[in-house]
């Protein structure tokens, strides 16, 4: 399941983080790249120090209080993330992002653009599906929800700045089918709860859904 979802962040906050970033320096993405994937990573990270990660935290922790993005992950632990950004022509080829990272699994992973769509061209992020490349291009708040299993790229950005937060997190539901039927369980439970109360079926769903959450957790 992939999940595009739209204004996670509201604007007035995407903007405060911006000024923010706007005060620090950015290094060489190649720095925190696996062995597979240095050749073909080019672009730029958030340079770390307490500050820095205070602004990442906090972008992050904006992103997870979303109760979509919430449901889409179910955070166990979020293994790793950082900011990245694209501009001049840069790029991420084609990589399968490591299956482990700081002693997680990596079940997830996520882009959270900071950049509205008139403020870069290109950057496209494509996914190779098993049945062909599809492509997102990210406007600002908006997340990308993907399986960490599948090859990726970012197309070069062609003019502006493509700024993003990006992220690794081992899930408490590991299998992406399971976590997809939970999405769509969970959005039944609610509509039915708003539309007729506490009814028999509310019950009934509620309880398979929190059951089969139960089965398979892990
Ligand atoms: O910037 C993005 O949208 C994704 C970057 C990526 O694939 C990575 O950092 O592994
Ligand atoms: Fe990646």
């Amino acid at each position: 399941m992939i999940i595009h979802l739209q204004q996670v962040i509201d604007k007035p906050t995407i903007d405060v983080i911006n000024e923010k970033l706007a005060q620090h320096t950015f290094t060489d993405g190649k720095l925190s790249a696996g062995a597979g994937a240095k050749s073909v990573k080019n672009n730029q990270q958030l340079s770390v120090d307490q500050k820095a990660q205070g602004l990442v935290d906090f972008t992050l922790q904006r992103m997870l209080r979303n109760p979509w993005v919430e449901a889409a992950l179910r955070p166990k632990t979020i293994a790793r993330s950082m900011i990245n950004r694209y501009q001049n022509e840069q790029s991420y080829g084609v990589h399968v992002d490591d299956a482990l990272m700081n002693q997680a699994r990596t079940d997830i992973s996520f882009t959270l653009s900071l950049s509205a769509l008139d403020e870069y061209q290109g950057g496209a992020l494509t996914i190779d599906e098993h049945s062909g490349e599809r492509s997102w291009r990210l406007d600002a708040g908006d997340v990308l929800i993907y399986p960490s299993h599948f090859l990726h790229q970012v197309e070069p950005v062609t003019a502006g700045q493509r700024t993003a937060l990006v992220g690794w997190c081992q899930s408490w539901v590991r299998d992406a089918q399971q976590r997809a039927l939970l999405f769509d369980m969970q959005q039944a439970v609610m509509q039915e709860f708003e539309a007729k109360g506490r009814s028999e079926q509310y019950l009934l769903l509620s309880k398979s859904y929190q059951n089969l959450l139960r089965m398979w957790m892990d």
